[in-house]
């Protein structure tokens, strides 16, 4: 997937569907969270290191990976979201190569991240994690008047986009008490170590060790003076964040187990993978809107059962209006069923709600309008008609990241063949809130 960071499109790619990803939580207007997690809360204040200065040679790609875009938003910004919506972190400071900190600033902007500031990396992974934390201690003249030194620091590979509050909240209090606290994994190849001329010398048990993993976290204290002692070998070469720590101020971390979603992207089959999760994070659930119509509800109906067994559930509601406007703010994905009226107003008011809830800043909504007509044959004008009001209304929701798609239906009195195009809608449904395919948006698919 050759993905260039100013081309906001990604390849779509089609990995194996992996299972629903718990670790990533795509919903999030800017500056609020809707998605309230258990309410936590730390007495200290915390601040996040995310080192970003790296090439990402390993994927093979030109573009460093952090700044691969996963529709149409780069793999950075997802970890930024991650954090920036912990209510007891203060603030975050990305560190990234010199030649990438304009690009930065406007990844910030574009997607309006808070509590977020870029500081140039260094020519080592140590070295930008080092940078990052000095500049935690450094006073910023247009920094939040709150942010005060942290008393932990939170540090985490940008390259890890899923990482949930309830592990950053043990990680956080772990480093607290204990100077030092890191995210482990079961390991699963067994380590061996090799002789000089490439044959084995031993191997490790297995049961004995753990993957290192991230976020970790330090006290100020400790993880400064670490880097303070440090050698050159060390920022060289060095690739443990808790080695540091209790080889220069004898804290031993405190290891927890953390879930497996705390992968980093290495290669290029993790940008895949990690655009799987993403995909199927947003395709989980779907907002119905009948309009009120009975019609439309009986059908709401059938599709609740054939999409959800597609694996994304559907929340059946008249209309956005008073207390359904809760969708708004929690859905990614609309459902607009229209009987017989082959208009699109019932389209144009939703996309215009939408809008004002500046619903798609962080994440593509799709907005699928079924029209369910009763003629098994359509009047030639009438379909001439739809697909090209429904072509010109998408292409102006795409400048807005709204991905508006039409499906007709027609209302067949012969039960089985009823039943084969509602599990069609059902079938296209699924696949256009997964895939988000800019190449069908405006299309008007036949069910
Ligand atoms: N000089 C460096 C090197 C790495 N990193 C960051 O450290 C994290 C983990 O490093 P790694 O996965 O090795 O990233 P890269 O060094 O970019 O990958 P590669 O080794 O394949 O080039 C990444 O977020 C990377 O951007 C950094 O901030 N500064
Ligand atoms: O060596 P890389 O730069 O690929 O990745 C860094 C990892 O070593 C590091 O993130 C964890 O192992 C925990 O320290």
């Amino acid at each position: 997937m050759e993905v260039n960071h100013t081309d906001m499109q990604s390849d779509s790619c089609d990995p194996d569907r992996p299972a629903a990803h718990p670790g990533i939580f795509p919903t999030r207007e800017a500056g609020k969270s809707d998605l309230q997690p258990a309410e936590r809360s730390v007495d200290f204040p915390v601040s996040v290191v995310l080192p970003a200065g790296g090439t990402g040679e390993r994927t093979g790609l030109q573009t460093p990976k952090q700044f691969c875009s996963f529709l149409g938003r780069p793999l950075i910004s997802y970890t930024i979201q991650a954090f920036e919506r912990v209510s007891w972190i203060q603030s975050i400071v990305v560190v990234v190569a010199k030649e990438n900190m304009e690009l930065m600033t406007d990844i910030v902007q574009r997607f309006q991240h808070g509590k977020v500031r870029a500081v140039p990396g260094g020519s080592t992974r140590h070295r930008s994690i080092c940078n990052g934390v000095l500049a935690l201690g450094e006073e910023e003249e247009e920094e939040e008047e709150e942010e005060v030194r942290p008393e932990v620091v939170i540090i985490h590979d940008a390259v890890r986009p899923f990482v949930d509050e309830d592990f950053l909240y043990s990680i956080a209090t772990a480093a607290k008490e204990h100077g030092a606290a890191g995210a482990v994994r079961p390991l699963v190849s067994t380590v061996i170590a090799t002789t000089s001329d490439g044959f084995l010398d031993h191997s490790l048990e297995r049961a004995k060790y753990r993957a290192s993993e991230m976020p970790q976290g330090f006290t100020y204290d400790v993880i400064y003076r670490a880097y303070q002692r440090c050698s050159e070998s060390d920022f060289e070469f060095g690739t443990e964040c808790l080695h540091l720590a209790l080889q220069y101020c004898g804290t031993k971390a405190k290891l927890i187990q953390g879930p497996p979603t705390l992968w980093k992207v290495t290669y290029k089959r993790d940008l895949a993978a990690a655009e799987s999760i993403i995909k199927d994070a947003l395709s989980r659930s779907a907002c119905v809107i009948t309009g009120g119509s009975a019609r439309a509800a009986t059908l709401a109906d059938a599709l609740q059962e054939a999409v959800g067994a597609h694996g994304t559930e559907l929340d059946v509601i008249p209309d956005l209006m008073g207390e359904n406007a809760r969708c708004l703010l929690k859905e990614w994905n609309f459902i607009q069923l229209s009987v017989n009226r082959s208009f699109l107003s019932d389209v144009e008011a939703m996309l215009t709600v939408l809008e004002a809830a500046n619903r798609a800043l962080l994440h593509p909504l799709v907005v699928i309008w079924v029209h369910l007509s009763d003629s098994d044959e359509l009047s030639v004008s009438g379909r001439a008609a739809e697909p090209a009001a429904i072509m010109d209304l998408a292409s102006a929701a795409k400048l807005r990241n709204i991905l508006l798609y039409g499906i007709q239906l027609h209302q067949s009195k012969d039960t089985e063949r009823w039943e084969r195009s509602v599990s069609r809608v059902a079938e296209i449904t699924s696949a256009l809130i997964r895939e988000r395919s800019p190449a069908l948006v405006g299309q008007l698919l036949q069910a």
